[in-house]
């Protein structure tokens, strides 16, 4: 992770920019609308290598602890629009989660709660804190996603994040849930538990993870447009309360 303080003036806003001059039509064909996405979650579970892997398709070859808050930006196309997806990939420590993350939960349009599927925690509830993270996101769209799933071995499951406990969890706090490996991109359904004669786990690709999110972003949406600086239209996004029930995919 390198080490990075995101500067302020980077999109701040959810924007619609339209890069070329205003009223052209080749102004509306490029158009796209930014999405700024906090990843959140314990240390070492694999947000920065779960965020290059979202973005840049790859695995990173080194992991440092990341100290602040650092940013990665991915570009997908739904339905002809483009939709950039700004990944804010957030220090796990508590010591500078508690310091520094909160000042970047500012106009955030969705959150994704890593867990690591081989540390199970004490309960459930102690993944996040819904008590903590309501206040700032529960008008948000929220993503629970466990990693790692290249690491599960069907004889060891106490050992595991059990998937259904953690797919309950999501339901219940309006999550929409997602199991993967930011390391070895996983077969749909783990063919290892299949084996074990156990409930077989599902896995997402992800790709899947990022079409998903930002078809979401997408019709979760609304704007208005609010000013147009430097030739380019700036829209401010109006937050909807997600009516949406959720269901795993
Ligand atoms: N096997 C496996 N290892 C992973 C996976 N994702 C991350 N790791 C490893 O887990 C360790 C921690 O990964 P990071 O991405 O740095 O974790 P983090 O959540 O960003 O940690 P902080 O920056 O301290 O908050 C590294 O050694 C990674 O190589 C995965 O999907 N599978």
């Amino acid at each position: 992770t390198n080490m990075c303080f995101a500067s302020q003036k980077f999109l701040m806003e959810s924007s619609l920019e339209f890069s070329s001059s205003l009223g052209s039509a080749s102004s509306l064909l490029s158009r796209h609308r930014t999405f700024k996405v906090l990843m959140i979650g314990d240390s070492g579970v694999g947000k920065t290598c779960l965020t290059h892997r979202l973005c840049a398709g790859q695995f990173p070859c080194r992991a440092e602890a990341t100290i602040g808050v650092d940013f990665r930006e991915r570009t997908v196309e739904i339905d002809g629009e483009k939709i950039k997806l700004q990944l804010w990939d957030t220090a796990g420590q508590e010591r500078f989660r508690k310091s520094m993350v909160q000042h970047y939960y500012r106009n955030v349009h969705a959150v994704l709660f890593i867990y690591d599927v081989t540390c199970p925690a004490p309960s459930t509830d102690s993944w996040w804190q819904p008590g903590q993270y309501n206040l700032y996101f529960s008008f948000l769209l929220r993503f629970l996603v466990g990693n790692k799933s290249d690491l599960r071995v069907p004889t060891r499951a106490d050992h595991q994040v059990n998937q259904q406990t953690a797919i309950s969890f999501a339901k219940s706090h309006g999550m929409m849930f997602f199991e993967t490996s930011a390391k070895i991109p996983p077969n749909r359904l783990s063919k290892a538990s299949q084996r074990a004669g156990q409930t077989p786990i599902q896995l997402h690709q992800i790709e899947d993870i990022v079409l998903t999110v930002a078809g979401k972003l997408k019709r979760h949406k609304s704007v208005n447009y609010s000013s147009v600086c430097n030739g380019s239209f700036k829209v401010t996004s109006k937050k909807i309360a997600e009516k949406e029930s959720w269901s795993c995919c």
